[in-house]
């Protein structure tokens, strides 16, 4: 099961998801409680080693300015929330970053449609925390999918068990508040994600 913390803002926070065994870190460079610099990104980023895989999270920017501030994050995957037409995708190719597309059950459930490499299945609102009836989806994606939405420690075997999907992502819930990461519930979740 792979597995990606999203929304990291502390370098404590960035070594506790690398120690527990995450596979891709992300940092939010959209309007957000979560919301880093693209320099505080590379900062961060820095202290990844290079199995895990750093993602910068965007919803709605210019291509221009995703490609600008990738640039200047350093990071390896841009993730693209909202209504991408495929050219957006296109113009990034030549990044050489990870591609990945993150939409609600009403989009193309197919990873790869728009030329991503990965594609991430939420909630209607990203990063809310809100739990969804992740089971409608089962079966429905095709290739390497994420489910997200509000999973937490305690839920996501469930939602695995429900949606069946190849990885699981998270933010809101490894927090204590908007914004504020938790070292014991991220550890919690990669360990429950990795046993569900
Ligand atoms: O985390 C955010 O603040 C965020 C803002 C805008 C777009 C995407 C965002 N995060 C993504 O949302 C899900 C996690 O949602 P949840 O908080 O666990 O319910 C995940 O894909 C994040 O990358």
């Amino acid at each position: 099961m792979y597995v990606k913390i999203c929304g990291l803002r502390e370098p404590g926070h960035v070594a506790t998801a690398v120690e527990a065994g995450a596979d891709a870190i992300g940092f939010v460079l959209t309007r957000s409680s979560r919301r880093v610099t693209p320099a505080r990104a590379r900062e961060l980023a820095s202290a990844v080693p290079p199995h895990v895989l750093t993602v910068a999270v965007f919803a709605g920017e210019p291509t221009e300015e995703v490609r600008a501030a990738t640039l200047e994050s350093g990071v390896r995957a841009v993730q693209l929330h909202g209504e991408h037409p495929h050219a957006d995708f296109t113009a990034l190719k030549d990044l050489g970053v990870t591609l990945v597309r993150a939409g609600a059950a009403s989009t193309d459930l197919r990873c790869g449609a728009l030329d991503e490499d990965l594609l991430i299945v939420d909630a209607p609102r990203p990063g809310s925390g809100e739990p969804w009836d992740w089971a409608a989806v089962r079966g429905r994606p095709e290739g390497r999918w994420m489910l997200a939405g509000g999973l937490t420690p305690s839920n996501v075997a469930e939602a695995i068990t429900a949606a069946r999907p190849w990885g699981v992502d998270v933010s809101s819930g490894v927090e204590v508040a908007p914004g504020e990461k938790d070292s014991g519930l991220i550890r919690d979740f990669v360990t429950a994600a990795r046993a569900g």
